[in-house]
């Protein structure tokens, strides 16, 4: 049984270890700064990447960070398997749980979310512009965003590697993630319209903000790390 100690305004031990959930993949080296700055330390296990343990302690061992997949924080802190977590606005905008609050931007993984398209034209059996396939890992946000164009749009899903789609026959656009541009021109694409500029929120489970002190304590810490640092 972890233990929780009282300082932490959970007197009576009555809410359990405070869980906060963080992605696995490029923020997680970003973020472990600014969880440290709001106190959030994570024990020396978490940053060997050779551990196969998924969830750790914080120094205090009042807390469980759980290392998951970035599509996966927001699942976990929406359904209140953790209370609170660090993830892209793209994720945030993909899902749109109800249950989940966002109240600080972080700052980190600055990148945007684009609809690309092969540089040259490819000869499509596939489809004109009222019938279009897109590749993406974000169907929700792609889709809402063709319909906003009135165009009707099929979204392929895929998980990685969307750059492959356009040439190989799968879908003639891709929306995806753009930082340099580089993928996009290793791979014959160019970016046609920025659907949304993106960086890194706390997210918070909107029940455990009203009902768990500590949460909503932990919220002012990043807050305050967030203030100092600009300072
Ligand atoms: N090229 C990039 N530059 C900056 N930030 C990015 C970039 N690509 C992704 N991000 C941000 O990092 C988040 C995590 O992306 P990443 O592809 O590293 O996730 P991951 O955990 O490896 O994904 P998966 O769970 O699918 O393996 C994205 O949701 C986005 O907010
Ligand atoms: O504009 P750039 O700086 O080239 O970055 C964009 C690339 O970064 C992300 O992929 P990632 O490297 O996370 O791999 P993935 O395709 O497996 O998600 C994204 O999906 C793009 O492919």
């Amino acid at each position: 049984m972890t233990k929780v100690s009282p300082a932490n305004g959970n007197p009576e031990g009555q809410f359990g270890p405070l869980i906060f959930a963080v992605p696995k993949g490029r923020i997680l080296e970003e973020a472990v700064p600014v969880m440290e700055r709001a106190g959030v330390v994570p024990e020396a296990a978490f940053h060997d990447k050779a551990d196969r343990s998924l969830s750790f302690a914080d120094e205090t061992g009042d807390m469980r960070i759980f290392r998951v997949r970035a599509f996966d924080v927001a699942t976990f802190v929406a359904f209140g398997a953790a209370q609170m977590g660090i993830v892209g606005s793209d994720v945030i905008e993909e899902f749109d749980y109800s249950e989940l609050y966002a109240p600080i931007d972080l700052g980190i993984g600055e990148c945007r979310l684009s609809v690309a398209e092969p540089k040259e034209p490819v000869e499509y059996k596939y489809g004109n512009a009222s019938h279009l396939r897109v590749a993406t890992k974000y169907p929700g946000i792609t889709s809402r965003y063709f319909e906003r164009q009135g165009i009707q749009a099929e979204c392929i899903k895929l998980n990685g590697a969307m750059e492959l789609a356009p040439y190989s026959g799968l879908a003639g656009r891709i929306v995806d993630l753009v930082s340099s541009g580089q993928t996009l021109k290793s791979n014959g694409l160019v970016e046609k319209d920025t659907i949304m500029q993106i960086t890194s929120r706390l997210i918070v489970n909107r029940a455990a903000l009203k009902t768990d002190p500590r949460v909503s304590a932990l919220v002012e810490r990043f807050r305050t790390a967030m203030i100092e640092d600009a300072a």
